[in-house]
């Protein structure tokens, strides 16, 4: 730690110790719960809420040390579970570009949270403090914000404790309720000294998106009828500012929007629910809006990050899902269009290219390279995602949960905005490359933004959802969640699709896939659930199945359950 050069050595010491005592003070009143262990994982802390006002005040000491570690720059806080049952919640921090916490600090997050006592926490923070060189005397900005849970305004009040004890050095922007993106978009377009981002506040949000959506709808509009199943979520009320802002081009049915009715949330609704249960939420299949042939709907998460897709088929009246992988697929193969459209410069041409996970459906990722359109697999996490993402000139990301964005790189906007265009079809098609990057969250997936895109996409197109869905049919696949006593011996590699250990577990999913007609299997521990996932598909729904049943047992023989 450097002190001041205005202050005397001992007026620091003095102030350090105010500071020490304050910290004190606030954890006194916080004490964490014993027998609990806190680790701040893929989707920051998230557990049950009660057990989390704690983590909340040590994650607000945390936010502030980071932001004054980076010179002021502007921290997000984030406290949601997202698609988790109401009674849970979480917290995240978001560094400055709008991305992901930097992952070496989530060990500096873990280890202040599980300080045992205050004594302890204060020498973990005096440690952080020193080790990371952080000069205490810097300002601090933060930006933070809440999902409608319940327990929500007092997770609040501690993080708000944590920021309290560094006084006035810490200037604060509490935007309320709203969804993890625009916070995300908020700290992106705080930090970006150009101000070319945007507004940095919700209403900037929405008039660039509303901009660049009316730039790429031009006189398409007005689209057909789109029904939004909110989750109960903060997704209805960032949908109906939106739509307010929007107007008449796209008509919104926003459904499941009872963001104060208790144990609503995400209940039996949802992007969540709806991928894992491969079914329309009941409310929905109640309502019979779907009987219409061609209609669109959509689900969003409890904090819309997530978006999928649905509608009924035509004649047979079954559930079709439109997910992650078919909005990567069909977003990834128009954008790679306009690029050709756009015939920039050999020295300028752009590549479009896909990232997925293992769990992306094997006809996606046989349809884009078979399709000449590069794919990279990385693990599970949407830091990973991103990451990959931002190699390619425009980088699509999707996981199959429909969490996603498209990340355009700078020097793909700069070859863009200085492009020569050689005809008026190669000017249109650079005007909504453009425009397709500004409508785009280049922070984080976001189901709003997420939704205009393929609203766009299908609108250029001309297609509904049934010609959309016709580029490949997915392989039927199961995923199944195994309850095992240590999933720590589960140890993944190569992108998470094989396993290292247990020492010979992978041979038998490998003899186990040999079995089944386009059979692949895999298994790894999760990230965010004291569980191992196995993921399976098949050629057929039975053989999918079978395969889902064999490899759960051999999980379940190596880790000496059966
Ligand atoms: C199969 C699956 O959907 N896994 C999810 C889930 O991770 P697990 O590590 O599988 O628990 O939560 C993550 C955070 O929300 C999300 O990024 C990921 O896609
Ligand atoms: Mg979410």
């Amino acid at each position: 730690m450097s002190s001041s050069p205005t202050k005397s050595p001992k007026d620091a010491a003095h102030e350090h110790a105010l500071l020490l005592n304050s910290i004190a003070e606030g954890a006194n009143e916080y004490p964490k719960p014993e027998h609990v262990n806190f680790t701040y994982g893929t989707a920051g802390f998230r557990t049950l809420a009660t057990k989390l006002p704690p983590v909340l005040f040590r994650v607000g000491l945390l936010a502030v040390l980071r932001s004054k570690r980076l010179e002021g720059a502007t921290i997000g806080v984030m406290v949601t579970a997202s698609h988790n049952p109401e009674p849970d919640n979480g917290v995240k921090l978001v560094d400055p570009s709008g991305e992901m916490l930097d992952p070496t600090w989530e060990a500096h997050a873990t280890a202040l949270s599980n300080c045992p006592t205050t004594e302890s926490l204060i020498s973990t923070f005096t440690t952080l403090a020193t080790h990371l060189r952080v000069d205490l005397h810097q300002p601090a900005n933060i930006v933070y914000a809440r999902d409608t849970r319940p327990s929500g305004p007092d997770l609040i009040k501690a993080l708000e404790r944590g920021f309290s004890v560094f006084g006035e050095s810490v200037k604060l922007n509490d935007l309320g309720i709203t969804t993890t993106p625009i916070l995300h978009y908020v700290v992106k377009a705080t930090n970006d000294r150009t101000g070319e981002y945007g507004t940095p506040n919700i209403k900037g949000y929405n008039e660039k998106m509303s901009k660049a959506f009316k730039t790429l709808i031009g006189n398409r509009g007005p689209l057909a009828p789109l029904y939004v199943d909110c989750a109960n979520g903060v997704g209805a009320n960032a949908l109906s500012d939106f739509t307010a802002t929007l107007g008449e081009i796209l008509p919104v049915h926003p459904l499941n929007t009872a963001t104060t009715t208790q144990g609503a949330l995400n209940h039996q609704c949802g992007a969540d629910f709806v991928k894992t249960k491969q079914a329309l939420p009941p409310s929905i299949q109640q309502s019979g809006v779907l009987a219409k042939p061609n209609t669109r709907a959509c689900s969003f998460d409890g904090d819309a990050d997530r978006i999928v897709f649905y509608y009924q088929h035509e004649t047979k009246g079954t559930f079709r899902l439109l997910d992650g992988d078919k909005i990567a697929v069909m977003v990834a193969m128009f954008l790679g269009d306009l690029v050709v459209k756009a015939k920039l410069d050999e020295e300028h041409k752009l590549q479009v290219g896909v990232v997925q996970t293992a769990y992306a459906n094997g006809s996606s990722t046989k349809y884009l390279t078979s399709r000449n359109i590069p794919v990279t697999c990385v693990p599970t996490g949407v830091k990973h995602l991103h990451h990959a993402a931002q190699r390619y000139d425009i980088g699509v990301y999707f996981e199959a949960n429909g969490h996603g964005t498209v990340l355009f790189a700078d020097h793909a906007i700069k070859a863009l905005k200085s492009a020569s265009p050689q005809s008026p079809d190669s000017a249109n098609a650079i005007k909504n490359l453009l425009a397709f990057s500004e409508l785009i969250n280049q922070a984080v997936g976001d189901a709003l933004s997420d939704m205009l895109l393929v609203e766009a996409v299908l609108a250029h197109r001309g297609w509904g959802a049934s010609e959309w869905d016709a580029g490949y049919e997915d392989l039927p696949n199961r995923l199944v969640k195994v309850e095992v006593p240590d999933r720590n011996i589960f140890v993944a590699v190569d992108a998470e699709r094989k396993l290292q250990y247990p020492l010979g577990l992978q041979d038998k999913i490998e003899d186990a896939m040999k079995k089944y007609d386009m059979g692949r299997s895999f298994v790894r521990p999760s990230g965010t659930e004291d569980c191992v996932r196995v993921y399976a598909e098949a050629k057929t729904t039975t053989e999918a199945e079978n395969l889902a049943i064999a490899v759960t047992d051999l999980v379940k023989m190596a880790s000496g359950q059966i």
